[in-house]
């Protein structure tokens, strides 16, 4: 399996925000989904990712190339869904074929088509008369006709209803059952993560706290709930982040397995890749 991201060392400031350090790898086949909170990064590494924005310090690697000294290379092969919808308002979707087809070389008019058909996106309706939820299954029909082998989305899903995300998780599946294929997807929905991601990446205040395989970090974490007076009789370096409450407390731990050897009376709860974000975002350091 080869890497079809690969992502080193990656640093870029603005004033008041510096993204610092920001290393993970996505090898083929697999999807990875990029948390944070707001403001936390995702979209400032997405766009160094894509060379739409200059990077200070590291390497990125799409699929062996670099994107920003090689942009034509590195992006041929690249489909992208942003938030927004690019295509202008007035553009009937039937028309949409003879833009895209001179701008990427692979262009795929009849597999377009399908995608329209399968997203049920009536051919005659022009942009402005499609909701949002279709606006997104058009963008990513768009982002597939040119048959790229790594997607990467920004939020590409906010603000659509279960069974309009469901269609789209199930499209992203699909696609990376071929082992040449990967996606990358900043999302908030974590359970659409849950559901669907082999890798997370999660980045805090521009930093990557957590990059790994989804189902060992939720196998690894737990949660112990205990009183104020078992949590201080805790061994610290068995706790990642506690939070306190009127009715008791609850304690991150990295390791469900060492703390359970050392603590048999404290059950660990498992935790949701929510759970961890609110102990990293509102609870406090050991
Ligand atoms: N062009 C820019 N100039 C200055 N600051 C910027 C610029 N682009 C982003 N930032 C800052 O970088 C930080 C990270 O923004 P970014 O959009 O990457 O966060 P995010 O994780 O995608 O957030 P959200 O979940 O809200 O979309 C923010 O503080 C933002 O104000």
């Amino acid at each position: 399996m080869t890497n079809c991201i690969e992502v080193k060392g990656l640093c870029r400031s603005f004033d008041g925000f510096a993204l610092k350090d920001v290393s993970f790898t996505l090898p083929g086949g697999c999807i990875m989904g990029l948390i944070g909170e707001n403001g936390a990064g995702k979209t400032t590494t997405l766009k160094c990712l894509l060379g739409t924005i200059r990077r200070d310090e590291g390497t990125v690697s799409l699929l062996g190339c670099d994107p920003w000294s090689q942009p034509r290379q590195a992006k041929a092969e690249v489909g992208v869904v942003l938030d927004d919808c690019f295509f202008h308002d007035s553009l009937r979707l039937k028309d949409i074929s003879a833009i895209l087809a001179p701008v990427f070389p692979s262009w795929d008019d009849g597999l377009f088509r399908d995608y329209l058909d399968k997203f049920q996106l009536p051919e005659k309706k022009t942009v402005k008369e499609l909701s949002r939820g279709m606006k997104m299954k058009l963008s990513l029909a768009a982002a597939l006709a040119h048959r790229p082998r790594l997607l990467i989305l920004d939020e590409a899903t906010a603000g659509l209803d279960p069974v309009v995300r469901d269609s789209i998780l199930e499209e992203l599946l699909s696609f990376v059952s071929d082992e040449e294929h990967a996606v990358l997807l900043s999302s908030h929905i974590t359970g659409d993560l849950e559901k669907i991601a082999d890798y997370i990446t999660y980045l805090h205040r521009g930093k990557v706290i957590l990059s790994g395989p989804k189902d060992e970090i939720l196998e690894r974490y737990g949660q112990v709930g205990c009183s104020a007076a078992q949590l201080a009789a805790l061994e610290p370096e068995l706790l990642t982040r506690v939070r306190r409450g009127e009715f008791g407390c609850h304690a991150l731990v990295a390791d469900r397995a060492a703390f359970q050897r050392v603590h048999p009376e404290l059950p660990v709860e498992p935790v949701t890749l929510d759970d961890i974000m609110l102990f990293v975002g509102k609870g406090e350091a050991v």
